[in-house]
């Protein structure tokens, strides 16, 4: 398998499918999760004309003066971890990434217990006062997309033969919910030093199902591995689907049988390109285990030697509270010493 296959969902999403129509999608998300982690989704139900609204009004988000955006800068969205970080504000792996992003999460009032509490990564979001629409937009695509989320573990769930709702009762009742929006301006491939410079660097990711839409200027690579070789392979835009990968908790759930996979961009395009990873992931109190399955009983060999972080996330031990905050302290060390 030498590409990243695309996979008709629609079963999963529609109500009055037949659980046989969903085991088969949920056989093919099976394969996916074994191999690299990755698939497209079709099929998915996301209204077009709200992709195309949020789309666009990004876009002319981005396309402002760097003080407009900063009028809703990340430092002012305080624990809430929300707001805008500037090109090179945000390192993923450790080095600058070529990217500006707005960061969103799931809408709490201040009067929300966990805000009163001061827990962070939540409380209201931070909208920009322009475009006037960005923010209804966002919250419409983040309720879709939750929908979707929740659908696409119920495959996961088929896929592990467990109980469809197995993630929705135990680990995402009350998901954690983060949506970004990045635009990736054009540059040169290399710093003055020789250096790759990267949209975004090589990592996997946190929780459990990212739901990715991109534009369609490319850039995406994902790694993946073939008789013990190394290689980069591609995920271009393909119109109407959107990119999903497993990330480190469904890893260490399932004992490393769904890996989380590393992947990074490098926009060689010549022009911007605009990406909106929607993160689906457990609760923040959720203790995270490894399932106790049959299918799971010989898990994948420990990985973190291969890491980027180098990282065990099997010998990992707590929340998902616990385990995001360890990451996002580390991407945003300026912002962590700041409101953290
Ligand atoms: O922009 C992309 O295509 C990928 C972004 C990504 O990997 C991430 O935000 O975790
Ligand atoms: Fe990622």
């Amino acid at each position: 398998m030498d590409t990243v296959p695309v996979i008709d969902v629609r079963a999963l999403v529609d109500a009055t499918s037949s659980l046989a129509a969903r085991r088969e999608v949920a056989a093919r998300m099976g394969v996916a999760c074994r191999h690299n982690g990755f698939f497209y989704v079709t099929g998915h139900g996301v209204d077009v004309g709200l992709q195309a609204r949020l789309e666009s009004l990004a876009r002319e988000f981005f396309a402002r003066s760097e003080a407009e955006k900063q009028s809703v800068r990340m430092a002012l969205g305080g624990r809430a971890w929300r707001g805008f970080f500037p090109v090179g504000g945000e390192l993923t792996s450790g080095r600058p990434d070529r990217k500006e992003g707005l960061y969103f999460g799931t809408e709490l009032s201040p009067e929300d217990p966990r805000v009163l509490a001061g827990t962070p990564l939540h409380g209201p979001n931070l909208f920009p006062r322009e475009p006037a629409g960005l923010g209804g937009a966002v919250l419409e695509y983040m309720e879709a997309l939750t929908s979707l989320g929740h659908a696409l573990m119920s495959g996961i769930a088929l896929s592990l033969e467990l109980e469809e709702d197995f993630f929705a009762a135990r680990y995402m009742k009350d998901p954690t919910v983060l949506f970004r929006i990045f635009n990736y301006p054009p540059g040169p491939e290399v710093d003055g030093e020789g250096l790759p410079v990267w949209g975004v660097g090589e990592h996997t990711d946190y929780g459990v199902l990212t739901i990715l839409k991109q534009d369609d200027a490319g850039g995406l690579q994902v790694k993946s591995r073939k008789d013990g070789q190394v290689r980069w392979m591609d995920a271009p835009p393909v119109e109407g689907t959107f990119v999903c990968n497993i990330g480190d908790m469904l890893d260490r759930m399932t004992r490393g049988v769904y890996r989380s996979t590393p992947h990074r961009v490098l926009n060689r395009a010549g022009r911007d390109r605009l990406s909106l990873p929607f993160f689906f992931d457990p609760g923040w109190t959720a203790e995270i285990h490894a399932i106790d399955s049959p299918v799971l009983r010989d898990g994948g060999a420990d990985d973190h030697a291969e890491r980027w972080d180098r990282q065990s996330v099997h010998a990992f031990r707590g929340t998902y509270g616990d385990y995001l905050l360890g990451k996002v302290g580390k991407v945003f060390p300026d912002l962590r010493a700041e409101v953290l």
